[in-house]
């Protein structure tokens, strides 16, 4: 036998183990109402796997099947149920001759476990071991009476299932369901792959786009290292040697300052020098002086006894005899010829000199001439100069004469309270930048600096109450710093004839850098106008430039510029004012200078003057005594000639004669004075000297004062080179992690101007970048990856799909086919069923849906013997009853099955017709085995074997073996 015996224990009412063993084709189990027959049935569905506890006709738990005990008897906590299977003919697909499948359940746990052949198991692998034998929970191998009534009445689709097992597709049903299953989640799978791939390749592009912008930002970058590195360390280079050549230049300086300081002290000490000379000189003139008056003194006492002798000598001449007269008149004319003589000597002498004095007067003329002649012109600018200063003074004083508003407001700052004053007033523009300035701060001259925006709104109802005019206010708490781009600092740093930016050149009160800063921090200062176009271009007209003159290259590129008559502003008025003074002082000293340069002149040419005027009157002095002393000696010749004497004795004089001693005196008293003439020139030569050194130290002592100035401005540039030298250094330190002896073994040989452009057009194309995510290229590499990943996955899943669908379509094709041949078999076999249990007419079994093989209801047309056909609803219960059999065996003739339940299956058939069953039943014996659950008589009879089962008071069914009389006996029993 296939199904060779049963053992329960604890399950239901078989309290005690019961061991059913089944030795023939039919085993009748017969028992009364209640006996616990029908429990067998549920003891074999639930080792096949039932997990419906309704099935199973439990309570809500599984544990319900366990026995729960009676009046008599105990509960037990265990059910166990063996099935014992015959598997020689290897129904179920296994080597084992004999498959035992088992199933438990513990009370107190509520779980259950199954073995094949004693060995653990899962219920899937009952589940796969009994699919296709026929066997199963829901297999044709377990009909209940419940099966058979409701088939009739049951709709076409809810029959189809039979029809399925019949045909052995459930496996492909199942399969396919797996399939289909299989399908949905692939089908799941591949839409929530196809979101991410959708999502992925959302995310792709931007990032495609973002990773080559950072790859060319890279590149550019790396470029741009590559080449900033050199042009940084050619710039401390050149920041070096021009800090050399300033040091070089400061020792030179210093040098220079330290040559003059000792030219100074030694001019100093000259200077003393010659004031003492001078001093010397003037105690010399003095004592010479002196000893002229004591000469004159002594000549007068001369002069005077020898008018005495001579009036003598007259005497004796007209009273004495001619000898004497002769000897006496010799003398006379020895001592002329002698005076006469000498006095024309001294003439030829002061002549002489007189013509030297007259040639130095010439000169010193000319002299004079021509430093008064720059003297005046130097003046005349002087007047020139102070005439503009007065002007611009008086201008000053009114600075704000055409701008009504801000006149009131300056007029009336006492008593409004936070007016700081006009911006022209508060920014002083360094040198030379005056025009610059005016042009950058341009309308904003004259804004008025508030404290905060209440005080400006004070100003303004001021104005408007005293209709005042308008004027425009900055309050200092609204003005933030301009925060200049990197970029645009660098390519402006970098521009030919770059000054600055507007807001360096000012000075100012440190607490308005804001306001400064805010009017002129976005505007540059380039030297002139075609350099600002070009440093315009550079950076891409995105700045207002201005030149030092005023001219303006507006953001966008236009430009203002040209010639404006009155285009002096406060601003400029300062500016040109300091410059006025400088100049002003420049020509005060070059005026004083000329001056002194006159004056000199002019004491020289009185000096010289009255040295010719004494020169002349001493001539003239001089001529009239030579005129008197030649007359007199020729009028003494004549007398002496009239004496007779041809001879004139030219003895010579003697040294102690008056006329000689006069004579000596004369020549003293004229080389004392040319003593003191020669001193005086000395005294006034040494006196000029002084002066010129005096004038000379004060030269000096300015050009120090200028070299010291050069110095500080050295310093100053030193230490902006310096600075500059500095930040290379930084930057390459901060942006390029190197030394600079580093970068010097790395740098590379270049064009320095064309790596400048280079570098600012590498800046530029970084800056056209914009922001730049440096991960991307990794993000999207990552992303790519993923995507290419799971795209490969959706090919992956669209081909499984693929191929679940043929499979699917495999599975219908065979189920079509296996449906269609075993609905024809079967629908042949009901035809001969029927016949047999109806004894004649005829019955067809119909497909709702033709068309549709896998899905299509059944239905069954019948014509019992005698009778048209009719709607089944419309038979009665037996006959319904009877069809439902017809359509079971012709099911079990087309489909042999290797074991087969009848729980009471025939319990609504009368007496005649359950003979019929019973005897069609028997038909089958040597083809399937059957366990029938009867009542009926006329089955029993036709069982091999027959069970009784009986419950004692217990509540425990208990089986034993019986015969048919008893089988018989114990169904009557339940009848009475
Ligand atoms: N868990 C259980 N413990 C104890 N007894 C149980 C349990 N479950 C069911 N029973 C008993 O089993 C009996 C029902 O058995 P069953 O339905 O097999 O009887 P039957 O012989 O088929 O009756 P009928 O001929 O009327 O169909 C009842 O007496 C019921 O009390």
């Amino acid at each position: 036998m296939f199904l060779k015996r049963i053992e329960l224990l604890g399950f239901k009412s078989f309290a005690d183990k019961t061991i059913i063993q089944f030795d023939h084709d039919i085993t009748g189990i017969v028992g009364p109402n209640g006996c616990g027959k029908s429990n067998v049935n549920d003891a074999i569905r639930w080792v096949l796997g039932e997990q419906s506890t309704k099935s199973l006709r439990s309570g809500n738990s599984m544990s319900d099947i366990i026995f729960s005990g009676s009046e008599f008897r105990k509960p037990v906590n265990l059910a166990k149920v063996t099935l014992v299977f015959d598997n020689s003919s290897r129904i179920f697909d296994s080597p084992f001759e004999e498959i035992e499948i088992t199933r438990q359940i513990q009370r107190s746990n509520n779980e259950a476990s199954y073995f094949i052949n004693k060995t653990p198991c899962r219920l899937k692998d009952i589940n796969d071991l009994v699919m296709d034998t026929g066997l199963g929970r829901d297999s044709l191998s377990i009909i209940t009476q419940g099966n058979i009534s409701g088939f009739a009445d049951a709709k076409p689709e809810e029959r189809r299932s039979l029809f399925e097992e019949a045909a052995g597709v459930a496996k492909y049903k199942k399969r396919k369901k797996v399939s289909l299953q299989k399908l949905e989640k692939t089908q799941d799978n591949l839409d929530r792959l196809q979101d991410i791939i959708d999502e992925l390749s959302r995310q792709l592009s931007p990032l495609e786009k973002a990773s080559e912008k950072a790859k060319q930002y890279l590149s550019l970058k790396e470029e741009l290292s590559s080449i900033e590195i050199s042009v940084l360390v050619e710039d401390i280079e050149n920041y070096q040697n021009q800090i050399k050549e300033i040091e070089k230049q400061l020792f030179e300086n210093k040098t220079l300052l330290t040559s003059k300081e000792t030219d100074v002290n030694l001019m100093d000490h000259q200077l003393e020098t010659l004031r003492k000379e001078m001093h010397n000189l003037d105690s010399q003139i003095s004592n010479l002086q002196q000893v002229y008056t004591k000469t004159m003194e002594e000549s007068y006492q001369l002069e005077k006894r020898k008018v005495e002798i001579d009036e003598k000598r007259k005497y004796l001449l007209k009273n004495e005899d001619a000898k004497l007269r002769q000897k006496e008149l010799q003398i006379m004319l020895k001592e002329a010829k002698f005076e006469y003589e000498d006095r024309r000597d001294r003439l030829s002498s002061l002549k002489t000199d007189l013509i030297l004095h007259k040639k130095n007067l010439e000169s010193f003329k000319n002299q004079e001439n021509r430093v008064s002649f720059e003297l005046r012109q130097a003046e005349n600018v002087f007047q020139q100069l102070n005439n503009r200063k007065q002007v611009l003074e008086n201008m000053m004083k009114q600075p704000f004469a055409h701008q009504q508003g801000v006149k009131a407001i300056m007029q009336a700052k006492q008593s409004l309270s936070g007016i700081e004053g006009v911006v022209s007033q508060l920014f002083i523009p360094q040198e030379d930048k005056a025009m610059a300035i005016q042009a950058a701060l341009g309308g904003s001259l004259y804004n008025i600096v508030t404290k905060d925006e209440a005080s400006a709104r004070y100003a303004i109802r001021f104005l408007k109450k005293n209709h005042s005019g308008r004027a425009t206010f900055l309050p200092m708490n609204v003005c933030k710093p301009r925060v200049m781009n990197s970029q645009i600092l660098f390519i402006a740093s970098q521009a030919q004839g770059y000054i600055g930016w507007a807001n360096e050149l000012v000075d100012c009160d440190g607490k308005y850098n804001f306001v400064k800063d805010r009017l002129l921090g976005n505007i540059l200062v380039i030297d002139t106008l075609e350099h600002a176009n070009e440093c315009a271009k550079q950076l891409k007209y995105q700045v207002k430039i201005v030149t030092l003159d005023g001219d303006i290259v507006h953001t966008g590129g236009s430009m203002t510029g040209g010639f404006v008559r009155n285009s002096s502003s406060p601003v400029t008025l300062n500016s040109e004012l300091k410059q006025i003074e400088a100049k002003i002082s420049g020509h005060e000293i070059s005026i004083q200078y000329l001056r002194n340069e006159q004056e000199e002149y002019r004491r020289k040419l009185d000096r010289e003057n009255e040295d010719c005027v004494s020169l002349q009157i001493e001539i003239a002095k001089l001529e009239n005594i030579y005129t008197v002393k030649k007359d007199k000696y020729d009028t003494l010749l004549q007398e002496y000639k009239q004496l007779g004497i041809k001879e004139v004795n030219t003895e010579e004089i003697k040294e102690d004669d008056l006329v000689v001693q006069m004579a000596k005196m004369h020549a003293k008293m004229d080389d004392t004075s040319s003593q003191i003439s020669s001193l005086r020139s000395r005294r006034f030569n040494v006196g000029n000297q002084v002066e010129k050194l005096e004038n000379d130290i004060r030269l000096l002592r300015r050009e120090m004062n200028a070299l010291q100035s050069e110095i500080h401005a050295l310093e100053l540039k030193q230490v902006q080179y310096t600075t500059k030298q500095d930040a290379c250094l930084n930057r390459l330190n901060t942006d390029y992690r190197m030394t600079y002896e580093y970068a010097l073994e790395h740098k590379k040989e270049i064009d320095l101007k064309e790596a400048k452009e280079k570098v600012i057009w590498l800046r530029q194309e970084i800056s056209k970048l914009g922001n730049v995510n440096l991960e991307a290229p990794k993000e999207y590499e990552e992303v790519k990856e993923r995507y290419d990943f799971l795209s490969k996955q959706k090919e992956d899943l669209l081909l499984a799909s693929k191929q679940i669908l043929k499979a699917i379509d495999e599975m219908n094709e065979t189920m079509i086919v296996q449906f269609s041949e075993m609905f024809d078999k079967i629908n042949v076999e009901l035809n001969e069923s029927f016949k047999a249990m109806f004894g004649g007419g005829k019955a067809r079994l119909v497909m709702v849906d033709p068309e549709d093989v896998l899905n299509t209801g059944i239905d069954i047309q019948v014509q019992p013997p005698g009778k048209t056909i009719k709607n089944l609803q419309s038979f009665s219960g037996g006959e319904k009853a009877l069809i439902a059999i017809s359509v079971l065996f012709a099911i079990l003739k087309a489909r042999t099955m290797p074991l087969c339940i009848f729980d009471e299956v025939e319990a609504a058939l009368d007496q005649a017709n359950v003979e019929r069953f019973a005897r069609y039943l028997s038909h089958f014996r040597n083809q399937s085995q059957f366990i029938v659950v009867t009542h009926r008589p006329g089955t029993m009879e036709q069982c091999d074997t027959l069970y009784g089962v009986t419950m004692q008071k217990d509540g425990v069914s208990k089986l034993l073996k019986v015969q048919l009389k008893e089988a018989l006996s114990l169904t009557e029993q339940e009848e009475k």
